[in-house]
């Protein structure tokens, strides 16, 4: 692969810094593409100093990431000094945080990268600063605008054992609820099967739906929303040639024979997609926006407060997101 994946600070308080540094450590033995983060070059030497990481540092610009890769983590200063201390989250590192994501995504969008990877963010602590997006799915989207058209964004978390879509991301339930509606299920499912094919290699993606209700509304005895919203969408959706299964109970579609039967689980809200993966696969699941005219993926999990700086994150995740946005780089290709 001819480009760098940019990869974003995040939250510098979580375990953001922590897992780059790993999994820098670690490219050699697993063959990791190259990347370069986002971020504040003496930052990031302080808290491999503090891991007591031989990490040596080399501050760049993208350009030169692939060549130093080898020999140096190539850090890109976005301008914004951070101070923050593992575990002490404080709005102080709010603009450097979003600055990243920003940058990664114009390094992108100009060709000086191949795929956006970001470190966890913590949400709270944005807003306090004035964030005005859900999360980085949504953001992604407000950047990847064009002509004042923003992309309808779909959260992916994949592993090798179980890809799962919620169509409603990160609202309250009731809202998530509100929001549920058959051409939103429609629009959601086309761009799952049409990334699964242009993306993972699936000629004919295989989608299961989920139910919203316990026993996907039991004959309409546990609610409706399966008959008036979500069966009229798999409907529209079988008659365009999708090969789409549903409504299903959302309690019975994960044990491993089911998981057999599709590619790809879309789940009507945010807990009823990610606790399945993150149940089965935590280490090795990976966040994909799908739906953006780029390639992001982030590790499945967020900042671990209470172990950052102190060495024992897990960096397995951000690797799977490194190698899965180089695969789907050099498969789009
Ligand atoms: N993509 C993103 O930016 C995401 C951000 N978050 C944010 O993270 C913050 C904390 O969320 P939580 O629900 O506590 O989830 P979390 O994933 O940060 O932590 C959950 C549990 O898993 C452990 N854990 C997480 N990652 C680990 C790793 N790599 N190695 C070892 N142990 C690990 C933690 O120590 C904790 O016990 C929230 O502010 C949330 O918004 C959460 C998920 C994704
Ligand atoms: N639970 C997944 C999550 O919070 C990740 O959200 P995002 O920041 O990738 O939009």
């Amino acid at each position: 692969m001819s480009k760098p994946l940019a990869l974003t600070l995040g939250e510098p308080a979580g375990i953001g810094p922590d897992i780059t540094l790993q999994a820098w450590l670690r490219r050699t033995e697993l063959g990791l593409p190259a990347f370069y983060l986002l971020g504040d070059p003496g930052f990031i030497s302080q808290r491999a100093a503090l891991l007591g990481l031989d990490v040596p540092v080399t501050e760049t610009h993208p350009g030169q990431a692939v060549e130093i890769f080898s020999k140096a983590l190539p850090v890109v200063p976005t301008g914004h000094r951070v101070t923050a201390q593992p575990g002490r989250p404080d709005v102080t590192s709010a603009e450097a945080t979003i600055g990243s994501i920003r940058q990664a995504v114009l390094d992108v969008k100009a060709g000086r990268a191949s795929a956006v990877v970001t470190n966890p963010i913590a949400k709270a602590i944005l807003y306090r600063a004035g964030f005005t997006h859900p999360g980085h799915t949504e953001y992604l989207a407000e950047l990847a605008a064009d002509g004042g058209v923003v992309p309808q964004p779909v959260m992916m978390l994949w592993s090798p054992t179980l890809a799962v879509v919620p169509v409603t991301i990160h609202v309250a339930l009731r809202e998530a609820i509100e929001q549920l509606t058959s051409p939103l299920i429609t629009s959601t499912t086309r761009i799952v099967a049409a990334s699964l094919r242009r993306y993972f290699g699936l000629s004919r993606p295989r989608i299961a739906l989920s139910g919203l209700n316990p026993h996907a509304g039991e004959d309409g005895t546990m609610g409706t929303e399966e008959d008036t919203i979500i069966a009229p969408a798999i409907a529209t959706l079988r008659n365009a040639g999708l090969d789409v299964q549903g409504p299903l109970p959302a309690d019975t579609m994960f044990h491993d024979a089911a998981r057999k039967t599709y590619d790809c689980a879309i789940c009507m809200y945010h807990d009823q997609a990610l606790i399945p993966i993150k149940t089965l696969a935590f280490d090795e699941g990976v966040n994909v926006t799908l739906g953006l005219p780029f390639i992001r993926t982030s590790p499945d999990h967020g900042t671990a407060f209470g172990i950052a700086g102190k060495g024992t994150a897990n960096p397995a995740s951000l690797i799977a997101a490194l190698r899965l946005a180089a695969r789907m780089a050099s498969q789009a290709a």
